[in-house]
């Protein structure tokens, strides 16, 4: 519980008793600019660090390269990340999400492998053959990126994870029940019949069962696969423990259902979010396209004609690599990196208190004119030179920094490869809102239609 009147000193308004500025907070959420407008609205009238009072949280908002390295570099304990009430539920207490200190450390340490470049190799020709399937599907169509986006990027989850097939009935129940589990994040936080936060829970616990029966049918050698779950049970899971906390280099079986819907979830809406945007800058941007196709293009003309694109060559994409950080400066999918303070602080001169929610706003610091000039425009030679630290926070900085950095990036430039070297795509409409939800996405879902080159 946090004392508005320990806030005193902080500038910024606390709204109206009990709702505070939740109704300005969740219209500005649903305006085309997203909630930008809400933040951009008080960081003119109070200054960088302002506070608020919004959805039953006393908030700080802090912007900036220093704000971000104390935040996101700060020393152990000092934060930790700051989920809502229905986050904390559907995910479960042993989520990496809840986790601070040494236990944070060392469940890091057991997933990073798989999601290493090398670790990754494995799911290449997978996710190649999955991204020519796709795209053959849209000629001479129109789709809604986003939708299509989201499909993709699920189906190469599914099987990195489990081994789901792309067209199996289990990957079409893994998908249903995570589309419930994703929608109950930004619900209301009552757990009665009828709520989405209720079918959420219920979604969870179907699709832990399905995991209990995977996971059960490898241990008795019913089935194996070398996929991301063989190597979590192999490795690292203590057979039947429920413990839930973390006291060796082992998962206990709840930890580990935990953790891979964690994986799901901090994955799958930011993937199938920066794939859209960039698809739809690149439309918006012809010069950037007509680049990056020669890039892909001049990949394309040097292998030997019928061959498809190989590992060495998606390693080895400099511009579309650019193109990528651009795309998730200018969109800026999550908007803020909301945290915890576990200890008294201070930013910018204002003394922060144990207990506080703060957000750190992302969006001003991706459009910083003096960092990026003309921030508004799609550049990707912005990336040309190593950007100043803290400058650029596309997946995160520090302790938790993105963990699937490197996956996203591969599904993204596969896709890529294969979309601009056969296809060309229109809008069907103009539209640059943004949905209201914790992932910047485009709320018409992107309509385009697409043909041949
Ligand atoms: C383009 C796609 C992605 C973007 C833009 C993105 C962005 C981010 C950012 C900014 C953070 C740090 C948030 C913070 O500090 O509060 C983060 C953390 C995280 N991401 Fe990603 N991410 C992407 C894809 C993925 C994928 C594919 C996975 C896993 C399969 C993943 C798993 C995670 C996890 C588990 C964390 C939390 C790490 C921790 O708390 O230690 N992300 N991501």
């Amino acid at each position: 519980w946090v004392s508005p009147k320990a806030m005193d000193a902080i500038p910024g308004s606390l709204g109206w008793p009990l709702f505070g500025e939740t109704f300005s907070f969740i219209s500005d959420f649903s305006s085309p600019a997203g909630i930008y407008s809400f933040i951009n609205k008080r960081q003119q009238r109070y200054g960088k660090v302002f506070k608020s009072y919004a959805l039953g949280r006393f908030t700080v908002f802090v912007t900036g390269k220093e704000a971000a390295k104390i935040l996101l570099t700060g020393k152990d304990g000092m934060v930790s990340l700051n989920l809502f009430y229905t986050g904390k539920q559907v995910l479960g207490p042993t989520s990496l999400l809840q986790q601070t200190g040494e236990a944070h450390k060392r469940l890091r340490r057991l997933i990073a492998e798989p999601l290493s470049v090398d670790g990754l190799k494995k799911y290449f020709q997978f996710i190649n053959t999955l991204a020519i399937d796709t795209l053959n599907q849209w000629q001479e169509r129109t789709i809604l990126v986003l939708e299509e986006a989201s499909t993709f990027t699920l189906k190469v989850i599914g099987n990195m994870i489990m081994s789901l097939e792309p067209t199996s009935d289990e990957q079409e129940k893994f998908r249903s029940n995570f589309k419930v589990i994703s929608s109950s994040f930004s619900s209301l936080p009552l757990k009665i019949p009828g709520t989405a936060f209720y079918r959420g829970i219920k979604a969870r616990d179907r699709m832990y069962a399905m995991l209990d029966t995977i996971i059960s049918d490898r241990r008795n050698g019913k089935s194996f696969q070398k996929d991301f779950l063989e190597s979590l049970i192999k490795k690292h899971s203590k057979e039947g423990s429920e413990a839930d906390h973390y006291d060796d280099d082992k998962l206990t079986d709840k930890q580990l259902k935990d953790n891979i819907l964690t994986l799901l979830v901090a994955g799958h809406d930011t993937t199938t979010a920066a794939l859209t945007w960039l698809i739809k800058f690149l439309e918006e941007n012809p010069t950037v396209l007509e680049r990056l196709r020669e890039e892909h293009i001049e990949i394309q003309s040097n292998r030997e004609s019928g061959s498809s694109l190989t590992w060495q060559e998606v390693n080895n994409m400099p511009y579309t690599n650019k193109v990528i950080n651009e795309t998730l400066r200018k969109a800026t999918i999550l908007p803020w990196f909301s945290r915890k303070a576990a200890q008294d602080f201070e930013i910018d001169g204002y003394k922060i208190k144990k207990g506080w929610s703060l957000n750190l706003d992302v969006v001003s610091i991706h459009h910083d004119p003096v960092v990026f000039p003309n921030p508004q425009k799609f550049d990707p030679s912005r990336f040309d030179e190593p950007i100043r630290p803290f400058s650029f926070l596309g997946f995160g900085s520090g302790q938790r920094m993105c963990p699937g950095i490197n996956l996203a990036k591969l599904e993204i430039s596969i896709f890529i490869h294969h979309l601009v070297c056969k296809y060309k795509w229109r809008p069907l409409e103009k539209d640059d809102s943004v949905q209201p939800t914790l992932v910047r996405m485009p709320k018409n879902k992107y309509p385009v239609i697409v043909e041949l080159l």
